[in-house]
């Protein structure tokens, strides 16, 4: 499989002098096209930190950090935006939809940023959202407001997924749900997903898991054979 994307030696400190923090400290690791991974770690491990510089919401102190061949460390807002918006969509513990708009027209925001965006009502029929598309977010359930917001993240058709606790707010079968069709944006539209989590229970479904502890990674392993979602004993 191709690589797609290449942490270096990163690090990534907060504050200066007494008050430093090192979040993440010489982290190294490979993901390759198409596959689902899991981030694992306890909290304070500096797993949203290396979530939020392969979105490029925050940049390493040190450290190369490669998307597509693409070197995002050095770039500027402007280059990272581009990059984004070509090929990143992102879920997160709390679903970030519009409250004024429709599931449809959350989704059909991403017309306004993306040319090729995705036909939000395919992508809502594929998140079994059918019957939901012209409700508002408070007329959804937690669940359904996450899979809006999956359909939101595939609109601009992007290589990678990319997920923070994407499952922390729901009860554990709406959870499940969830993590089902991000498992299956992996396997059938070859997506590439990352999630963050702190639920062990996560590894046995992914292609590799990244163990960190205390800004390091304290175990890479790939999975022969991933389980399927729904045959995980949860
Ligand atoms: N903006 C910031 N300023 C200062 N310290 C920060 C900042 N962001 C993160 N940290 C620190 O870096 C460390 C790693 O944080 P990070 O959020 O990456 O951990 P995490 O594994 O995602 O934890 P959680 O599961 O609780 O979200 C923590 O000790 C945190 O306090």
């Amino acid at each position: 499989m191709n690589e797609l994307i290449t942490f270096k030696d990163v690090v990534k400190e907060y504050g200066t002098g007494e008050s430093k923090q090192i979040a993440v400290n010489h982290v190294d690791f490979t993901i390759d096209e198409g596959e689902f991974v899991v981030i694992l770690g306890q909290s304070g491990a500096g797993k949203s930190t290396v979530l939020n510089m392969l979105g490029g919401m925050d940049q390493p102190t040190s450290g190369s950090i490669r998307i597509n061949g693409e070197e995002i460390s050095t770039m500027n807002d402007n280059q990272m935006s581009r990059l984004r918006a070509e090929n990143i969509g992102f879920i997160f513990q709390f679903y970030n939809l519009l409250p004024s708009l429709t599931a449809y027209e959350n989704v059909a925001l991403t017309k306004e940023i993306v040319k090729d965006a995705l036909d939000p009502s395919e992508l809502l029929d594929a998140v079994g959202l059918q019957e939901h598309k012209n409700k508002f977010p408070s007329q959804l359930s937690g669940g359904e407001q996450q899979r809006v917001s999956i359909a939101r993240a595939l609109s601009k058709n992007p290589k990678i997924i990319l997920g923070d606790e994407p499952t922390g707010a729901l009860d554990s079968e709406t959870g499940i749900a969830v993590l089902e069709l991000l498992q299956k944006m992996c396997k059938e539209r070859h997506k590439t997903v990352i999630i963050v989590t702190h639920n062990t229970a996560f590894a046995q479904c992914a292609d590799k898991v990244i163990r960190m502890r205390s800004g390091k990674i304290r175990e890479i392993k790939v999975n022969e054979s991933p389980v399927p979602v729904s045959e995980v004993n949860w």
